[in-house]
């Protein structure tokens, strides 16, 4: 296909892009105050001095997206010298262009088995916006990678190209995965709520600048990554980010095919059961340590965001994770864990009550290391409540399940000390109860070390200036990652209220454990009800 085997890399008007016309304006790439690669322009081949027009008429750009206007013009930031920017410019992407024929699009990476994507491969989505063209081509300037190849997957998103790296030293190539976001306002609706309420987006997000978006989304994936990887959660190593584009390590064998998600894995032996349980057990500790060590819910958790091989499950796709005191944090757990579930018990895995995933995973004490990890969750086997061989005591547990995928779950930290809200409940009844004061964790665990020491050298990802980056961003926000107490004012001017109230609701919650909830005890009725007819 013509189109995805570029050998030019000037913008023309009939470029397709991926969905922002804005984008196919380089200018804007190189020009604008936010995404100046001061990297690139510091590009010791690049000579300032070279002809202005010699340039243009190389590279079309006087006819091209940037309009003759454009060309004689003077620039409106007059500090910087006009003919000397767009000669820097011209000059890099003539510097760049000798790269044009390693990216090569058309070499599509997609095992034939893996069930297809909804988006046709071979349309235009296969085809680069030349902004997203230039970061790619700096990339392969720099010896990030040296070829780009075809894409792994495409979505509504992003689309995951292979990459391969030919080393300087001669050693065997080394495959990578780049992941390009996609820049279209439908898809960015959804993504507010992810980012609303996370403190490390707090400065605000400017919905109306989809680029602004795009690299926000594109930042918080490359974060969320460090920390599953430092924190030695099985994922792809984040290696660098620029703009809308991450490049990682690849999850996949040596030709550039990844390794299938988890709805695709075909399990093989004598004990294909055996392991399907093996892997459940495996993911419920990967969620105890992505919540306790890297403080994180994936928010997209699914046989659609891992991927298996030999055995072990990859955590992807990690843009939309939340930190867990996002107000929303615990609903996209209870989320997560009924995707997980339903896909294991179609595999036919025995599962574990959501409640009781739930608590094993927000409960701070515990162990969040394997083996111990597993031993755990064998141990939540053995104490379950007898397996349920009656109608009555089925009925009981799908009861309990539906009460509690549609129990209250606080949007604030306020809400959870409502006490006139919550004070009929015994601790035990609440969701969130891991949550509470008396439960905090204060310790700094192992994680939240390798993480500060990660990003102690960090610069300020805040400010828009995103350049390409050795896998550093700046977390100064961090601080409450590495929390201790639970805030809010009522908790410190009501703790005697608070300790009063707790002596009652003790007293309650007493005479409480022998009563049945209301919802179960209906429905049980309901049930022996139908049975005696
Ligand atoms: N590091 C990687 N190595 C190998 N393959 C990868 C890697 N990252 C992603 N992929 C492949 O790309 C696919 C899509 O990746 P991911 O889930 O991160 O994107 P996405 O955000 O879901 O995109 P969309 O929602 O638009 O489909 C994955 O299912 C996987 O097959
Ligand atoms: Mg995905």
């Amino acid at each position: 296909m013509a189109a995805t085997q570029p050998t030019d890399v000037s913008p023309g008007p009939s470029d397709p892009v991926f969905d922002d016309g804005d984008d196919s304006d380089l200018e804007s790439v190189f020009n604008s105050a936010d995404e100046l690669d001061d990297d690139l322009l510091d590009n010791p081949s690049a000579d300032l001095t070279k002809s202005y027009n010699r340039q243009r008429q190389l590279h079309g750009l006087s006819g091209g997206a940037q309009g003759s206007a454009a060309a004689s013009a003077p620039r409106s930031n007059r500090q910087k010298p006009t003919a000397n920017t767009f000669a820097s410019i011209d000059d890099q992407i003539a510097e760049l262009s000798k790269h044009a024929a390693k990216i090569r699009l058309d070499s599509v990476k997609q095992d034939q088995d893996r069930e297809k994507d909804k988006a046709d491969r071979a349309t235009a989505e296969l085809v680069l916006d030349q902004r997203t063209r230039m970061i790619l081509l700096q990339m392969i300037n720099r010896g990030v990678v040296s070829e780009v190849h075809g894409a792994v997957s495409t979505g509504k998103e992003a689309n995951v190209y292979n990459a391969v790296l030919y080393p300087e030293d001669g050693g065997p190539p080394v495959q990578r995965a780049i992941k390009i976001y996609k820049t279209s306002i439908l898809v960015f609706k959804d993504r507010e709520r992810y980012i609303t309420g996370e403190h490390r987006f707090k400065a605000g997000i400017d919905k109306g600048n989809n680029r602004k978006m795009v690299k926000i989304w594109a930042e918080k994936e490359f974060r969320n990554l460090r920390r599953l990887h430092a924190a030695g959660i099985p994922c792809p190593d984040p290696l660098v980010l620029k703009l809308n584009v991450l490049v990682m390590g690849f999850l996949g064998d040596k030709r550039g095919y990844a390794y299938p998600r988890l709805r695709d894995a075909r399990l093989e032996g004598d004990d294909v059961d055996d392991q399907w349980r093996r892997l459940y057990i495996q993911l419920l500790g990967i969620m105890r340590r992505l919540y306790q060590v890297c403080s994180l819910v994936h928010a997209d958790l699914s046989e659609y965001n891992i991927l298996y091989h030999d055995g072990r499950l990859y955590i992807i796709d990690v843009s939309q994770s939340v930190e867990h005191d996002h107000p929303r944090a615990l609903e996209f757990l209870r989320m997560d864990i009924k995707n997980v579930g339903d896909f294991f018990r179609r595999q036919g895995v025995d599962t574990l009550q959501d409640r009781a995933i739930f608590n094993f995973i927000t409960a701070p004490e515990g162990p969040t290391d394997e083996p111990a990890l597993s031993q755990a969750i064998e141990h939540l086997y053995e104490i379950r409540p007898a397996v349920a061989d009656t109608d009555e005591a089925a009925a009981a547990l799908e009861v309990d399940n539906e009460v509690f995928r549609n129990q209250f779950i606080p949007q604030t930290l306020d809400e959870v000390y409502d006490i006139e809200k919550e004070a009929d409940k015994p601790v035990d009844e609440l969701v969130y109860k891991h949550m509470l004061a008396t439960q905090a964790v204060t310790r700094k665990t192992a994680g939240e070390e390798a993480e500060e020491e990660a990003e102690s050298s960090d610069e300020d990802g805040s400010d828009g200036g995103a350049v390409l980056s050795s896998g550093h961003s700046s977390e100064a926000d961090e601080s409450r990652f590495k929390k201790g107490r639970p805030r809010g004012k009522k908790h410190e001017d009501k703790e005697e209220k608070r300790l009063h109230k707790q002596a009652v609701k003790e007293a309650k919650r007493e005479r409480r454990k022998e009563k049945m909830p209301k919802a179960v005890k209906k429905r049980l009725v309901a049930v022996t009800a139908r049975k005696k007819k």
